[in-house]
């Protein structure tokens, strides 16, 4: 459990974080969500004692992190991959951080190859790529089993096979009860990989809600039918909110798919297509956080 509340960070100029309150629950995977700038990562720095909030408290398994016994075997954290000594060999800098954390040793050899690094854990971290890197990161962060997790963008530079481990191995830790805050950009991967979100823009909260509510909330069922005009009329008396798709369809919400076949069948008009059409999590983002946006390209 991580528990935010009034969680502020000012900058000189610039509120990175603004009295954000919010829990992140153990239990589910939680993606952590929201444009270039919008707080993220200082959120989770100030989660870790590694940023010191302006106002509000962070607290992790109901404790300041500083106040963590052992923390290593608490909280893991993938924050910045880069942050390593490149003449070390992937697997002396697992141990060096295993024997300053009074960790086994075999546990090294356990995440090495957990995070499938086992071919490459006595090459030196300077010549890594971007995703062997992060799977070291990763390595780093379940060194000590711990129950929360904290990952700002774990998938960054990984290959479709290494996304597609990531997702498997954050859905196996979160049903193991473990606390998981993920941040990433990717969408799609989101979608299919987090139970919850929390959506940051400009730093204060936008979203704090189940993905199967936020994408529940914007689906629609899509209708063909040749009498389609009297249709729409139909289902606008239903209670329906009607728009017509560039090909004549119906987009329809406000009424699931056996609400409009039921509405067309009592009305005596034909149907040619019925589909419930599953909203995709990159357009609902879009619209949460279009006003949010700092950067955006092309903007005067
Ligand atoms: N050390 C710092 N000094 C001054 N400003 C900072 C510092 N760290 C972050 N900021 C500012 O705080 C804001 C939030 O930054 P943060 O890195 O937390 O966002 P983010 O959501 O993680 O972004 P991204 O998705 O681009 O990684 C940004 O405007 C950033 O420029």
């Amino acid at each position: 459990m991580i528990e935010l509340d009034g969680l502020t960070k000012e900058y000189r100029e610039r509120v990175a974080v603004d009295d954000l309150t919010v829990r992140i629950e153990p239990g589910r995977v939680t993606g952590f969500l929201g444009p270039n700038g919008s707080g993220k990562t200082t959120t989770m720095r100030c989660v870790l004692g590694l940023t010191r909030p302006t106002a509000g408290t962070a607290t992790v398994l109901g404790v300041p992190y500083r106040a963590l016994d052992r923390p290593m075997r608490r909280v893991g954290a993938l924050i910045d991959p880069g942050a390593r000594h490149p003449g070390r060999t992937a697997y002396q800098h697992l141990a060096v951080l295993a024997q300053s954390n009074a960790l086994p040793a075999r546990r090294v050899d356990e995440v090495v190859e957990l995070v499938g690094l086992g071919g490459v854990a006595h090459e030196r971290v300077r010549g890594f790529s971007l995703g062997m890197a992060q799977r070291l990161g990763i390595a780093a962060a379940l060194l000590g089993d711990p129950e929360v997790l904290l990952l700002d963008e774990p998938v960054n530079g990984l290959d479709p096979e290494g996304i597609r481990w990531m997702r498997e191995l954050l859905r196996e830790l979160a049903a193991e009860g473990r606390t998981v805050l993920v941040s990433s950009h990717l969408m799609s991967e989101m979608q299919d990989t987090a139970d919850h979100l929390v959506v940051l823009g400009r730093g204060r909260l936008l979203a704090d809600v189940s993905m199967a509510d936020l994408l529940g909330a914007h689906a629609a069922v899509r209708v063909r039918s040749p009498e389609a005009p009297l249709l729409s009329v139909a289902l606008g008396r239903a209670g329906a909110h009607v728009s017509l798709e560039l090909d004549g369809a119906l987009r329809v919400r406000g009424l699931d798919a056996a609400a409009v076949g039921d509405v067309a069948f009592a009305a005596g008009l034909r149907v040619h297509e019925l589909t419930r059409v599953v909203a995709s999590l990159e357009a609902v983002y879009l619209s949460l956080t279009g006003e949010d946006v700092e950067y955006r390209a092309g903007r005067s």
